[in-house]
C-alpha cells in the first residue's frame, strides 16, 4: 500500500527530534540530583514541632531527600527592634533534589501555607519560614528566587547551623562560610542542646 512505513508497523510514528531532546534533558535531571541548602525559622507557636513538620514535609516531597539536619539554635530576631518579637528556633538542612530551584521554592511556600504563615510585615513573626540559601552552583538575581539567598552571608542564624552540617561550606560570591561567620555578630545565636530535630528515616 502507498505510504506504508518500510518497517512494517503502521502504528509506529517517528518521534520528532525536539521531543527526544526534551525527554533526554528530563532524564538527565532525574538521574542527576543536586544539593541544596535550606534554612528554616520559626518564632510563633510550637517552634520545634513546626520545624520538624517542615522537615518531614520536605522528605515526603517526590524528588527531595533530606540528607542532614543541623542542631537547633534559639536566636534573637534579626532585622527588627530588640524585644519586638519572640526569639526564633533556626536550623539548616542539606537536601538532595531532582526538583529545579523554582519547584523547591514552591514546595517551601506550600509548607509555609500549611502552617498558616501570615505575611503581614517584612521580617514579621512567623510560624515557619523556608528559605533556599543555595542550590548547587546556581546564581540568580531574580527577585522571585535569588540564589544564593541575598542576605544569608550576614545572618549568623543561617551561617552557624550551616557550618554544622557542612564544615567546608562556601557562599558565592562572599566566600567560605567559616570566614563569613568570623565577621558577623553571633552573640544572639545559642545552641539548644536540650532539643533535637530528627532526620527522617
Ligand atoms: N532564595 C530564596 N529563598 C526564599 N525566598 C526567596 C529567595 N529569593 C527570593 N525569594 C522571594 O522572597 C519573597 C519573600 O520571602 P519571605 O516572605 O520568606 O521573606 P522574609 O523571610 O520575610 O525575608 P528574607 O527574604 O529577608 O528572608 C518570596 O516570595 C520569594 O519569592
Ligand atoms: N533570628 C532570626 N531573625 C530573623 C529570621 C530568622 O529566621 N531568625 N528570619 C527573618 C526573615 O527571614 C528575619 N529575622
Amino acid at each position: 500500500m502507498d505510504g506504508e512505513p518500510p518497517t512494517g508497523d503502521p502504528t509506529v510514528q517517528p518521534v520528532p527530534d525536539s521531543v527526544v531532546a526534551r525527554v533526554d534533558a528530563a532524564d538527565t535531571t532525574l538521574s542527576n540530583p543536586k544539593t541544596a541548602v535550606v534554612a528554616l525559622g520559626s518564632n510563633v507557636g510550637n517552634r520545634l514541632e513546626t520545624l520538624q513538620g517542615a522537615i518531614d514535609a520536605l522528605e515526603d516531597t517526590p524528588g527531595v531527600r533530606v540528607r542532614a539536619v543541623s542542631p537547633v539554635y534559639e536566636t534573637e530576631p534579626w532585622g527588627v527592634p530588640a524585644g519586638s518579637q519572640p526569639s526564633y528556633f533556626n536550623a539548616v538542612l542539606l537536601v538532595r533534589t531532582t526538583l529545579p530551584p523554582e519547584a523547591l521554592l514552591e514546595r517551601g511556600h506550600a509548607i509555609e501555607e500549611a502552617y498558616h504563615r501570615v505575611r503581614a510585615e517584612r521580617w514579621g513573626p512567623r510560624t515557619i519560614d523556608v528559605d533556599i540559601v543555595a542550590y548547587q552552583g546556581v546564581r540568580s538575581q531574580d527577585p522571585v528566587l535569588t540564589l544564593p539567598h541575598p542576605r544569608a552571608h550576614e545572618r549568623a542564624f543561617v551561617l552557624v547551623p550551616w557550618l554544622d552540617v557542612e564544615p567546608a561550606a562556601d557562599l558565592p560570591p562572599h566566600g567560605p562560610v567559616a570566614e563569613l561567620l568570623a565577621a558577623v555578630d553571633d552573640s544572639g545565636v545559642r545552641r539548644r542542646t536540650d532539643v533535637e530535630l530528627r532526620l527522617p528515616e
